[in-house]
């Protein structure tokens, strides 16, 4: 049976039938690998990827940015081959920003192929540096330590979303920051999300996060790689501290906890 609704109306994002090699064909990294996001304008959705290191979650994340074209397969966006992915924005774990420019010129750096004024695009820019907390900042240099890693993952946040993004891909974002910065990137990115809606697709090695974030979690089993379990999150829409309390959150977090273990058991 598919982990994937395939009787949905319209996915934003469709991999059928993907195969990867990086050698010529002798080793699969993903086989058979099918990956449906089911289109939901207006409300968007929060897809998490988990699996072992080496799965091909970068890969994947790649396909969509339109980056890397499968050995074979197809990557459908709004169910036709990917073509134009302007309205994809990325974020990484390393800082993806531009270190000999300023907060502000990164930040309106994505809108100046857009044709917009430049002033309209530096007050868009502030208004988009004050949603994710760097107001005061915008002068300095993005670069570290001027600015600290969490910092620098507020400005690739807010460069992402200058571009409004319809799909937002996000590679382990939060994997280099210290625990707390990391808890409060997580509440920050939560609220925007409601804000802006886009579809996002989140690469996580942290189970907690991929609970307390997404609506549906896939995993994916070692290479070579599908994926083998799906998890709907069914807890309320809108999180706090309180909902990591919560018996459900403790029981999910253990569901997929089992079930990545049982991941690396498999041939
Ligand atoms: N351009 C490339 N050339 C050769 N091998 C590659 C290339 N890109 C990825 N690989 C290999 O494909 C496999 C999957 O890589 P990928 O980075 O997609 O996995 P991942 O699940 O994101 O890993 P991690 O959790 O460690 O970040 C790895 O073995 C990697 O070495």
């Amino acid at each position: 049976m598919s982990l994937f609704n395939d009787t949905a109306q319209a996915n934003i994002i469709g991999l059928k039938n993907i195969n990867q090699s990086y050698d010529g064909g002798e080793t699969y990294v993903l086989e058979n690998l099918d990956f449906l996001v089911e289109d939901k304008p207006a409300q968007g959705q929060f897809v998490v990827i988990l699996g072992p290191s080496g799965s091909g979650k970068s890969t994947i994340l790649r396909y969509i940015a339109g980056l890397q074209e499968p050995t074979d397969g197809q990557v459908l966006i709004h169910d036709k081959p990917i073509t134009d992915a302007k309205r994809v924005g990325m974020v990484f774990q390393q800082y993806s920003s531009l270190p000999w420019m300023t907060v502000l010129d990164n930040v309106a750096l994505a809108m100046r192929y857009q044709g917009i004024p430049e002033k309209e695009r530096r007050e868009k820019a502030m208004e988009i540096i004050e949603r994710v907390g760097l107001a005061g900042h915008e002068h300095k240099f993005a670069q570290y330590p001027t600015l600290s890693g969490g910092q620098l993952q507020r400005v690739a946040i807010a460069r992402s979303l200058m571009a409004n993004p319809e799909i937002l891909l996000m590679d382990e974002p939060f994997g280099a920051l210290d625990i707390n910065t990391r808890l409060q990137m997580q509440d920050l990115l939560a609220s925007i999300w409601h804000e802006f809606h886009p579809t996002v697709v989140f690469v996580t090695h942290d189970i907690s996060e991929a609970v307390y974030l997404g609506d549906d979690i896939y995993i994916l089993k070692a290479p070579p790689s599908r994926f083998v379990h799906h998890i709907h999150v069914d807890l309320p829409f809108n999180r706090n501290k309180e909902t990591k309390r919560d018996q459900r959150f403790i029981d999910l977090v253990q569901e997929v906890e089992d079930k990545m273990l049982q991941v690396g058991q498999m041939e």
